[in-house]
């Protein structure tokens, strides 16, 4: 799933991407998956009555019918959104391919959330949709599970990933990283779905800048508790580095490459040493704490540490998106056709690593980590919504028969009340008051 602000290339990533897919062919030679995802033909998409803010027409023109789709689109429409021209997306719009990645056929949903727009409330309630959207996956799931009989070929409808793109626009001003919206929105989604964050329109940003908006976003997203997919746990990063740099630990190496700087990086020098000053003490702490971690990874091959440390070491994405019309441009220094954009000054190819990270996050999501996406969905996130559920209906379950018992007792009460009053009145007791000598 893509989501984020409105305007910051979401589907243009998501065009680009289909560039790389090798499509595999099926009968009628269509290349993409029928749009009947699932096998008894539920729609993918909860149905909201309430349209939102951004409601209107979708890509294809159709009239918006409710909040959110209500179903997969088919293999047609999705070629066509990959290719057709660009438009603003109003509806969610699930992208569905039958692909070939590493010999291995996957079917791959991408789904195009509609940007955000507007007043905070707005944006919030575009937050909702999205909400509302993984959990009916998760419901999906839910039902399945609850059958007697439980539908063996049942297709995966869970959301595995979902990129938030970020706005780059703060990188130039003096607090960049994350706005309030995307704090917000992000606390949201990260109790729901593995949040990898994207800085978007990558090729607007100097080098500089980049490092200084990736520090302020990982920075922000700690100090907000944000927690975003981790391709590396902090301990293996520490022991990696650690290794590499002859026992150093990351606040010392931080200090010794603080004081290698030069004279223009004066102000980040400075950053540096302070911040590796309380982090020695934070490290000490987190080393006695994570004893208790995952042992396995002790084992894994060196490769595959090495490939999660870069991974996690480029957190958030850098991302270019191809030209709007997707013609693919030549390479003069190469001479080949690539995706990419072109300027009076050269050619930026999205794929080169040297440009952005989008080859990294291509082979992270569809090959290197794709088991590991899904497995967290299914093992935290679902596990997680399935208790908040079962535990939210126990508790309306309970406060119904507390209800039920109290009215009773009352219903008891007052009867017995009434039969007293009865038995007092028809024998003569006060019900009402009787006068008599004693009474002066
Ligand atoms: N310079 C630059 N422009 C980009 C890039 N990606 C997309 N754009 C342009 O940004 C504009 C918006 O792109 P979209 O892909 O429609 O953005 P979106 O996030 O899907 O927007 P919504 O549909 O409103 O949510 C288009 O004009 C794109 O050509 C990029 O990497 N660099």
């Amino acid at each position: 799933m893509v989501a984020g602000h409105s305007g910051l290339g979401k589907t243009s990533f998501i065009r680009t991407l289909f560039g790389t897919l090798r499509l595999r062919s099926s009968k009628g030679s269509l290349n993409a998956r029928s749009g009947e995802v699932t096998p008894d033909n539920r729609p993918t998409s909860p149905v909201s009555s309430a349209p939102s803010p951004a409601s209107g027409s979708n890509h294809s023109g159709t009239p918006r019918q409710n909040g959110i789709g209500t179903k997969a689109n088919g293999p047609k429409d999705s070629i066509g959104y990959a290719t057709g021209p660009l438009e603003r997306t109003r509806n969610p719009f699930e992208a569905v391919f039958e692909v070939d990645e590493g010999h291995e056929k996957i079917n791959l949903t991408l789904v195009d959330m509609p940007g955000f727009v507007g007043t905070a409330s707005e944006v919030d309630a575009s937050c909702d949709d999205i909400i509302t959207y993984l959990e009916y996956q998760f419901d999906l799931t839910l039902a399945e599970e609850r059958k007697v009989r439980r539908n063996p070929k049942a297709t995966d409808n869970q959301i595995h990933a979902c990129l938030y793109f970020i706005d780059n626009a703060t990188s130039a001003s003096a607090r960049p990283g994350l706005s309030d919206a995307d704090i917000r929105v992000l606390k949201r989604l990260s109790a729901r779905v593995n949040i990898i964050p994207v800085l978007a329109r990558a090729d607007t940003l100097t080098r500089a800048q980049t490092r200084r908006l990736k520090q302020a976003i990982n920075k922000d997203a700690v100090q907000n508790q944000i927690q975003f997919f981790q391709f590396l746990s902090p301990k293996l990063a520490k022991k990696l580095l650690t290794d590499k740099n002859g026992n150093l630990t990351p606040s010392q190496l931080k200090k010794k490459r603080a004081s290698r700087m030069g004279p223009g990086d004066d102000e980040e020098a400075a950053e540096a040493a302070l911040e590796g000053e309380g982090e020695e003490e934070e490290e000490e702490e987190e080393e006695e704490e994570s004893g208790d971690d995952d042992d396995d990874e002790d084992d894994w091959d060196s490769e595959i540490v090495e490939e999660k440390a870069l991974l996690q070491s480029l957190m958030p994405f850098t991302v270019i998106a191809q030209e709007e019309d997707g013609t693919e441009i030549r390479d003069e220094e190469t001479g080949e056709r690539v995706q990419g954009r072109e300027f009076p000054w050269g050619v930026l190819n999205c794929w080169d690593p040297k440009h952005c990270d989008l080859e990294s996050l291509r082979s992270a999501l569809l090959s290197s980590h794709r088991a590991e996406l899904k497995e967290l969905t299914f093992r935290y996130y679902y596990e997680k919504y399935r208790t908040e559920k079962l535990l939210a209906r126990t508790k309306t379950q309970y406060q119904a028969q507390q209800q039920q018992q109290q009215q009773s007792v009352k219903a008891s009460a007052s009867s017995s009340t009434t039969a007293v009053n009865h038995l007092r009145t028809r024998d003569g007791l006060p019900g009402h008051a009787i006068s008599g000598p004693w009474e002066e």
